[in-house]
């Protein structure tokens, strides 16, 4: 497995073209940020109506509609929610597409469960930041960067490696090293990730941690800072140095207490829900489901994100970090 960094890379790949990023959202104003400040020639498209097109002009970015900013582009970065881009794609990009395009992506979910089919004297090739947007911004205004994943699903240039490691060079990503995969192993692992650990494991692991305090009857508010304020300095620190230096960083009980009762919460059967989830995505049957809840305006998203807003860890939440004068 080869790792490339900045001097992998060359931005001359991006001179002459045109680089128009769709959607000025989480991913789009930090990708659309980053190349401008590295030199590299951006347009943003959008909808008329949309809330982000003045925030963008004011960022000093020529804003379009998606049709126009295609048409004048030659790299094409779709970053919309993933369940809106094959609409976009058919309606306002592929009509605008010229031989010899490249057609960009952050997630494979589009391409992988062909949703998106786009035809073939044109390059397609992801550059997938493995951080939520802001980061990817923040990190590279500190002359940092967050590490990305490199993936070729279309060569029709025979350039699409040089042109895809000059982007991941343009958002920062280089700095921090850049792996190559496939559209398959990007999906299904960022897919997996999300559900099963960064997000979803670790939500339903908070809120099982704080309900069983406040049921037992300790303080809601030392429930929260105990499960949730002080996971980002543990995840810090295993960040920095893995779970070796974080168990340093504790105390002695605290690392007993790990070894003997992080296997009992997280027992094998937890192994086997994960299996699952994973066995979901791979087989199509998350994605069908996310497409239908999409066309039926999304009924279980909507309720279930409604009741998490209101719960107990959420209220306690907002009070305690109205206290917190450090977070911005
Ligand atoms: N969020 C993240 O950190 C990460 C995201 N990704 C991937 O990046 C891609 C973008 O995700 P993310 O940044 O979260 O997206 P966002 O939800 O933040 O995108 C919102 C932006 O898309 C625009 N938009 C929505 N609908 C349309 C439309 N029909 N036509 C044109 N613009 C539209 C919105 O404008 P409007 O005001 O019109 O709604 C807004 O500017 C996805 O593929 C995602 O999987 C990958 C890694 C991390
Ligand atoms: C962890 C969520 C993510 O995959 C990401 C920020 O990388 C996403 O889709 O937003
Ligand atoms: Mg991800
Ligand atoms: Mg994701």
């Amino acid at each position: 497995m080869k790792i490339y960094y900045d001097n992998d890379a060359d931005l001359k790949y991006l001179e002459d073209k045109v680089v128009a990023v769709i959607g000025y959202g989480s991913q789009g104003h930090a990708q659309a940020q980053n190349l401008k400040d590295s030199g590299v020639d951006v347009v943003v498209g959008l909808r008329k109506e949309s809330s982000s097109w003045p925030l963008a002009e004011e960022d000093g970015f020529e804003v379009l509609t998606t049709p126009e900013a295609a048409a004048k582009a030659d790299v094409i970065q779709i970053l919309i929610p993933d369940i809106k881009q094959a609409s976009v794609f058919k309606n306002d990009i592929e009509p605008n597409l010229e031989a010899g395009n490249a057609l960009v992506f952050s997630h494979g979910l589009n391409i992988h469960y062909d949703q998106i089919v786009p035809q073939k004297d044109v390059d397609v090739f992801m550059v997938a930041p493995k951080s939520p947007g802001h980061l990817v911004r923040r990190l590279y205004e500190d002359g940092k960067g967050v590490p990305g994943l490199l993936a070729v699903y279309q060569d029709f240039t025979g350039k699409a490696y040089e042109l895809g490691l000059a982007y991941a060079k343009g958002i920062g990503c280089t700095h921090a090293g850049v792996i190559e995969t496939t559209f398959q192993e990007e999906t299904e692992t960022d897919l997996f990730g999300e559900q099963a650990v960064l997000c979803g494991g670790t939500t339903a692991l908070v809120k099982a941690g704080f309900e069983t305090l406040v049921e037992a009857g300790y303080q809601p508010e030392i429930a929260y800072f105990e499960v949730l304020n002080e996971l980002k300095l543990i995840v810090d620190l295993m960040f920095e140095g893995g779970i070796s230096t974080m168990r340093d960083s504790i105390s002695d009980t605290a690392q007993y207490g790990d070894l003997v009762s992080g296997p009992r919460v997280i027992d094998e059967h937890v192994k086997e829900n994960m299996q699952a989830v994973l066995e979901d995505i791979q087989t199509g049957k998350f994605a069908r489901e996310w497409i239908l809840e999409n066309q039926a305006n999304r009924p279980v998203f909507n309720s279930l994100t409604k009741k998490d807003e209101d719960s107990q860890i959420e209220a306690v939440g907002r009070k305690l970090r109205k206290m917190m004068s450090w977070i911005d």
